[in-house]
């Protein structure tokens, strides 16, 4: 047990990077045209970059409405659909990064939420589908099923700005803290989560969960909204960029806005060392609680 206890978690190994990385999150009017969307997307990924941002990154849907109905019609293949094609053309005309929100995703009979990312040369490197699909039922609030129409992804996927490592997590990804653990066992530095949340939960969670997710993890969370909508789903907006020390660094109204801010990766090295929580877990307790602990599952119900 105590070998357990007091071995060195690799974590404790990462590496220390120190550089800092300019980010844009770019909060969009969405609407029913998906050509206005791209059209209005391209030019703020250009404003973006003007400002300074090295990685720019897109809401949840920001090429389509929000809605289980929606996202069969607005369905795109990977990488050879029309978001896609404006989002690689887009990186490489302006030697950026970018982090292209989500859209749905058709892939033979399937669909999925999937958030593509893009590097400089206007390549695709990674390509993440929402892991946890938004099923919820808060009478008066909000019901929403995305599994009426979508189908789960099931991996972890990072992609690398330089040896700085991003985790990707979808909107209702942010509640689950497993995932956000398991990016930082890979050593991530940020999270980033393109997201749509509500105006029923925004209020009550959403900058909860990114701060939460910040100083569990001792990473940068990003999480960037739509602007609030007048009609039909109506988005939370206050996009948002929290430090690992769980500190909100930066944080946008509802109404359309570019977000910048500077990730300086300098507070994660800081933040680990000062206080160093991933060495003292318990590891040798938590492992018999998480585990697949069938009394859990069922007092959960
Ligand atoms: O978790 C929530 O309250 C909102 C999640 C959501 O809007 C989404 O997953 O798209």
């Amino acid at each position: 047990m105590f070998t357990r206890l007091f071995k060195p978690s690799r974590l404790c190994f990462s590496t220390m990077v120190n550089r800092n990385i300019s980010v844009a999150l770019l909060q969009l009017n969405v609407g029913r045209d998906r050509a206005i969307n791209l059209k209005n997307a391209v030019s703020k990924i250009a404003e973006a970059k003007n400002g300074g941002a090295e990685l720019v990154a897109l809401s949840e849907c920001f090429n389509s409405p929000y809605g289980v109905k929606f996202f069969e019609e607005y369905a795109e293949n990977i990488p050879d659909g029309p978001s896609c094609t404006l989002l690689s053309k887009a990186a490489k005309e302006h030697g950026i990064y970018i982090v292209g929100g989500t859209i749905p995703e058709r892939d033979n009979s399937k669909l999925y939420n999937t958030c593509t990312v893009w590097n400089p040369n206007g390549e695709l490197i990674a390509k993440y589908r929402k892991m946890h699909l938004f099923d919820i039922d808060i009478p008066g609030g909000i019901t929403f099923k995305e599994s009426e129409s979508l189908t789960a992804g099931s991996s972890l996927v990072t992609f690398n700005v330089d040896n700085v490592k991003f985790g990707i997590g979808v909107c209702y990804d942010m509640r689950f803290e497993e995932l956000a653990k398991l990016y930082r066992q890979q050593n991530c530095d940020v999270l980033i989560y393109p997201g749509a949340f509500n105006m029923t939960t925004g209020p009550l969670h959403w900058e909860l969960l990114q701060r939460s997710r910040a100083v569990d993890n001792q990473v940068f969370v990003c999480a960037i909204s739509p602007a609030r909508a007048e009609k039909g789903y109506i988005a939370w907006g206050h996009s948002q960029v929290t430090n690992p020390w769980g500190k909100v660094l930066a944080k946008a109204g509802y109404n359309e806005e570019i977000l910048y801010c500077d990730l300086n990766f300098q507070e994660c090295n800081e933040v680990r060392q000062q206080i160093p929580v991933f060495p003292q877990r318990r590891i040798d307790i938590y492992d018999t609680v998480l585990t697949n602990n069938p009394n859990v599952e069922k007092s959960a119900q």
